[in-house]
Order: C-alpha cells, then structure tokens, then sequence
C-alpha cells in the first residue's frame, strides 16, 4: 500500500478549500458571518449585491446596519442570545431588512453556529430575497378583499347590494320575530331620472346617484342601513323604528333630497317613498308592501311618503 505524499495530501486540502471558497463565492443565496459582536467577518457576493454594498464596506461593520433602526436593538439581543445560547440552528425567519439605497426588502433568513479556528463561536447567516413574493401575496391579499368587497356591496355607490341588503333585511326581521322588536323598511326611487341621464348623460347620473347617497347617508342613524336595491331604487332597514318615526326620519330625508343641488349642472332631485313596518311576514310580503306604497306614492304625484297600511 503505497502511502500519500505530503505534497499531495497538501494540493487535496488546497483543493478542498478552494471548493468551498468557490462555492461560498457563486452560491445563488447570501451568505454572511458575524463575529460574536455582532460585526461582519465575511460576506459572500449575493449578500453584497442583494444589500448593494461593497464587501470593504460591510467587513467590519456591526450585521445591524442592513436592518431597519426600529428593530435594532432587538436584532442585536437576538445575535448575542443566539452566540451564546445552546442552539446550533436558528429557526428560519421572515424579516424586513434595509439595503444601501433605502429599499426595504422582505428576506427568509436561517443561520448556524459555528466555531472559528481560534474556538469562538460565530454565526453564519444564510439569506433569501422573497420581497417579491412578499409583494405577490400582498397584491393577492388586496385582490380578495375587493372582491370580497364587491360581493357585498354596490360599485357605484359603495352601498350594500341588493343581496347583502336582503339578508340584513332578514336577520332584522328574525330579531323582530325572536325579541318582539320594532322594525320598518323605506323603499325609495327617484323621480324622473330617466330624464336626467337623457338631458345630460349616464355619467351626470351616476353622479347624482353618487352624491344622493352621501346626503340620505348623513341623515340616517348608525344603526340604519342604505341598501341600492337596483337601478334608482333603494331601500332603508331601519331597526327599532315604529311607522311614524320612519316617516318623520324620512320626511326630513326628502327635503334634504330636495333642497340640494346635484353635480355641476346644481339638477334638483327628487324622491318617492313608500315605508312598511314590521308586522309578522316574510321579508318578501313586508317589501311588497312598501313597493306598493311607494307606487302610490309615484301615482300621487311624486315627492311625498306613503306609509303602507298593515292589511296591503
Ligand atoms: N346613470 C345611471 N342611470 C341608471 C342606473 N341604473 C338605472 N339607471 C336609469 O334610471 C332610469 C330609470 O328610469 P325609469 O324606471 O323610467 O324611472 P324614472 O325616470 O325615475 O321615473 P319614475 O320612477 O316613474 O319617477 C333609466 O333611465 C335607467 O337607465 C345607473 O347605475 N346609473
């Protein structure tokens, strides 16, 4: 058995650690280690090009200072604790960190400790950018909401839609049916609104659409709930509201309607109710009834409130 020469016993080892330096320099992720203060001993090129550094800028430098201020100091407690803990390897973790430029960037970091030749302890820190999918994920998470958002609610106008409105209506009405509350409902379109969007356009009617719900909105309770139930047509659950009261609440609405002047061309808009209060009925029986009061209303002339008789 022949046995290994020196010189080459040396070349292997050489090799060996070219590897590894090789490895360290062309690794896709960034790799650094600090020293047990905290201070950068060795940075790999993905580490510098991620944070836009220069190597001579970081060596030496405390690992702090690619971290936003704000986490600091608890970044440096968690450094020292890791040094000098029993943990070999730091959990993977999501941070915010900051490069040269000011960006804030999202990494996944995980780290080691190992042991240098002198036999202290240091921390080797691997990094991965995911601010990217950081981003995805938030853009995601906007996307679902609208949407969410949109399920309930009018685009126009940003009212509950028909659908959410009706099932509001419903769990109103079992309120009404389990605790014996109070409870009445407006139906209301406007008046001659067709006419609107012939004279000056479907846009000028969206307008109005628009700034009618801000005025009936800002004269309504919190408790109540402005629903666009389609087209001009819209209707308002009032809980705890006998007739009369819905009446009075909505007489006051219906001069407000009226007295404010829509969008640039300053259209005078008006209102035709018709109000239903609770009596024991389907939801479906109770916006009938206000339907029917608020034709009556329409055949009466327009702008006025009819309260629908309990027997319609
Ligand atoms: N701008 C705009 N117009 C709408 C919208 N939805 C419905 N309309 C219009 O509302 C008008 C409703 O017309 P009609 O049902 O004849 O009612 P009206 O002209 O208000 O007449 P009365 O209700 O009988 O007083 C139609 O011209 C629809 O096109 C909308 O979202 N935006």
């Amino acid at each position: 058995m022949t046995s290994m020469s020196t010189d080459h016993l040396y070349q292997l080892v050489n090799r060996s650690k070219r590897n590894t330096e090789n490895v360290i320099k062309t690794a896709p992720l960034g790799i650094c280690i600090t020293d047990p203060h905290g201070l950068f001993e060795m940075v790999n090129p993905a580490y510098c090009q991620f944070y836009g550094y220069q190597e001579e800028e970081l060596i030496g430098q405390h690992f702090t200072l690619v971290v936003p201020e704000a986490y600091r100091p608890h970044m440096r407690q968690l450094h020292d604790d890791f040094i000098q803990g029993d943990e070999t390897h730091e959990l993977r973790q999501e941070w915010e960190v900051r490069c040269k430029n000011g960006e804030t960037r999202t990494i996944i970091a995980e780290a080691a400790r190992i042991e240098g030749d002198d036999g202290v302890s240091r921390k080797v820190t691997f990094i991965v950018d995911i601010t990217q999918r950081k981003q995805l994920e938030e853009r995601l998470k906007q996307a679902n909401e609208r949407l969410e958002y949109l399920a309930h609610h009018d685009e126009l106008t940003g009212l509950l839609n028909r659908r959410q409105g009706l099932t509001k209506l419903e769990e109103a009405l079992e309120r009404c049916r389990r605790y014996g509350n109070q409870l009445s409902i407006v139906l209301f379109d406007l008046d001659d609104f067709k006419g609107i969007n012939d004279t000056y356009g479907h846009s000028t009617g969206d307008s109005v659409l628009q700034e009618l719900t801000q005025v009936v909105n800002q004269q309504l309770r919190e408790t109540d709930f402005q629903v666009r139930l389609g087209g001009e047509e819209f209707l308002v659950i009032m809980p705890e509201v006998d007739a009369d009261s819905a009446y009075t609440a909505m007489e006051r609405i219906r001069q407000k309607v009226e007295q404010t002047p829509y969008t640039e061309h300053e259209l005078t808009v008006t209102l035709s109710a018709g109000i239903a209060c609770y009596i024991e009925a389907s939801s479906t029986r109770m916006l009938d009834r206000a339907d029917k009061a608020m034709y009556q209303a329409k055949q009466a002339g327009r702008n006025q409130i009819v309260i629908a008789s309990s027997s319609v």
